[in-house]
């Protein structure tokens, strides 16, 4: 709140003027009592109270209204007054200051001989009017300095929380002269670079500075532009984006936001909302396979070393790499998934390494980060690693080598901090002696090698994780499912799972929906479960006959056939001659 102390200069000057003009001395007070101006014989005494005289002051500060007295010094206002009886003032006309309704001070014309006092008495009227008049520009004076007050507070507020952001704000008129920036721009650029009165070209490559200007002037504002800062102390790795600033006369100037790259990736990554955030305890299974999986995932996840998941699809191999990620001390980097089959052969190489502005026809201007650059700092997965292409296997390995990317159709290394981990179900081995993959690559991804096994080789996980399940489906389909039968249990325990835990997750899913009751039976399992015991007992029975003919036939051809060729054959099968007529027969070999 603004006092009337803080226009005493304005106060001042405005009883200086009355006082020259209408010839009468002038007298300010504050709501406090205090002399805030003065002329004549008040003028020594601004700054001091008036306490102990002032009762027609406080007359008026108390009611909001002009006071004329007469007769100073025998007045019953007066009574208190040191001054009672022997005033030396004639004839005294005070005015409230108001502002907003209240009295902030007060302004008076103070005679001090019988001539002032006559005249203000003939012409009292103009007079109060006069002194109303130069109350309210003091009152207007001070509401102006109130709102000036507000703006410069509002201003500094403005300030500080623009210097509260992790990102550079940097404004510049249409000519490209900086008209403010932030503190985050102030760091990033050393202090002769970016001043008040400073030009973006001594920041920006004059290719960007053109795009900057040229925003200003109705293209397009730049979304993101990767820029490099160099300063005394570092170089910064930096998104730019750039908009114009319009007010109600259209574009005055262009904000520049300048935001740091590794932050970026970083929200990304937080904001993905594929990434469950696993942890290695969400890695269910009480197997001694799983048991196993989970230490050694506590034990790698330390380290930076490239690790190679193996496993049937369905077998958890994204779940433990993103829980290795999580654990490790770059969980706070991204974990970008590269699914080497899901993405066509010729775009896996710009997805995977980027591309320059103009590397190829129709690649979007101003180039892309590619998926290794933005996974720096963080871990980036090569899903089913075993279908990359042989010439993408060779930049691969150059990035594991050397920790360096070069872009599409770029001249410059990049260098990167990622860790890979990589996962197939292939037959890596095999497809290196076929040469569908490189050996060298080969060695180089299977640092840490870990395999989980399909879950028809670990059934003794099987309760742990329907249980889970069951929990997941009570929750997302409202449903409160507390057992399942014995039947369904050993139904689960027949089973194969060629799709492996997400195939169980899947049944469950679907045995959830059927159930209307507590419990899961076998009735509530798909078809497909009960069938393949169906079909496995009576492709068994087959088989065995087949084998058996199979066997007896190639042993026979080999034998020679005849007579001879019988005794030799009955003799290598372990069965007598005759049993092996009867089988021969039975079989139909002639
Ligand atoms: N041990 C486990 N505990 C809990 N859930 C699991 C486990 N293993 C797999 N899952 C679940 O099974 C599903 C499949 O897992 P994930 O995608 O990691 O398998 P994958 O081996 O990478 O499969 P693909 O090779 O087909 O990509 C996911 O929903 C995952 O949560």
């Amino acid at each position: 709140m603004v006092e009337l102390i803080d226009v005493k200069e304005y106060a001042q000057q405005i009883a200086e003027a009355i006082a020259t003009v209408v010839k009468i001395d002038i007298e300010i007070a504050d709501k406090q009592l205090v002399r805030i101006a003065g002329t004549g014989r008040y003028h020594k005494g601004v700054g001091q109270s008036m306490d102990r005289q002032g009762y027609v002051y406080r007359e008026v500060l108390r009611t909001g209204h002009q006071f004329v007295i007469e007769t100073p010094g025998i007045h019953p206002l007066c009574g208190p007054c040191k001054a009672r009886g022997n005033c030396s003032e004639k004839y005294e006309v005070v005015s409230p200051i108001n502002v907003d309704g209240k009295a902030v001070g007060a302004i008076g014309m103070i005679c001090f001989t019988e001539a002032q006092a006559n005249l203000i008495a003939e012409n009292q009227h103009s007079y109060l009017i006069f002194l109303t008049k130069m109350a309210e520009t003091i009152a207007l004076k001070l509401k102006e300095q109130e709102f000036l007050a507000g703006l410069v507070s509002a201003n500094h507020y403005l300030n500080s929380i623009i210097d509260c952001l992790d990102e550079g704000l940097i404004t510049a008129d249409l000519d490209g002269t900086i008209l403010h920036f932030n503190q985050a721009a102030q760091r990033l650029f050393s202090a002769n670079l970016l001043n008040p009165s400073s030009q973006i070209s001594s920041l920006f490559a004059p290719q960007t500075v053109a795009e900057i200007i040229a925003v200003g002037k109705g293209a397009e504002e730049i979304v993101e532009r990767e820029v490099y800062i160099e300063s005394k102390k570092n170089r910064s790795h930096m998104l730019l984006r750039a908009l114009p600033v319009e007010d109600e006369d259209g574009v005055k100037s262009i904000a520049v936001i300048l935001r740091p790259f590794d932050e970026i990736s970083r929200i990304v990554n937080r904001l993905n909302l594929r990434d469950p955030g696993y942890s290695i305890e969400d890695i269910l299974g009480e197997s001694k396979c799983m048991c196993q999986i989970r230490e050694r995932a506590k034990v790698v996840a330390a380290g930076k070393s490239t690790v190679l998941i193996r496993g049937e699809s369905g077998t958890g191999k994204e779940m433990l790499a993103r829980s290795i990620h999580n654990l490790s001390p770059r969980h706070q980097g991204m974990f970008m998934v590269i699914n080497c089959t899901a993405i066509p052969e010729n775009l896996l190489e710009s997805e995977l390494f980027g591309y320059e502005d103009g590397a190829f026809t129709g690649a979007r201007r101003g180039g892309k980060i590619g998926k290794i650059e933005l996974a720096n700092k963080g871990t980036i997965f090569l899903d089913e690693i075993g279908d990359m292409p042989l010439f993408l296997q060779a930049k691969i390995l150059r990035v594991l080598q050397e920790r360096k990317i070069e872009r599409v159709g770029g001249i410059t290394t990049i260098p990167v901090d990622v860790r890979v981990i990589a996962a197939t179900h292939r037959n890596l081995e095999e497809m290196m002696t076929k040469g569908e993959f490189r050996e060298d690559l080969y060695y180089r991804i299977n640092v840490i090698p870990m395999h989980i096994k399909p879950l028809r080789e670990r059934k003794e996980d099987l309760p742990i994780l329907y249980q889970h399940f069951i929990e997941v489906y009570n929750q997302q389909l409202n449903k409160k499912v507390r057992s399942v039968s014995e039947g369904f249990q050993r139904k689960l325990q027949e089973y194969s799972f060629p799709g492996n835990v997400r195939e169980l997750q899947n049944i469950i899913e679907y045995a959830m929906n059927l159930t209307e009751d507590s419990a899961l039976t076998e009735d509530h399992l798909p078809a497909r479960m009960t069938q393949e015991k169906l079909e496995a007992e009576g492709s068994e029975l087959f088989n065995l006959e087949r084998i058996e003919r199979e066997t007896i036939l190639r042993c026979y051809q080999a034998t020679g056939g005849g007579v001879k060729g019988k005794e030799k054959a009955a003799q290598a099968l372990g069965i007598g001659l005759a049993t092996l007529y009867r089988k021969l027969a039975r079989y139909n070999i002639e």
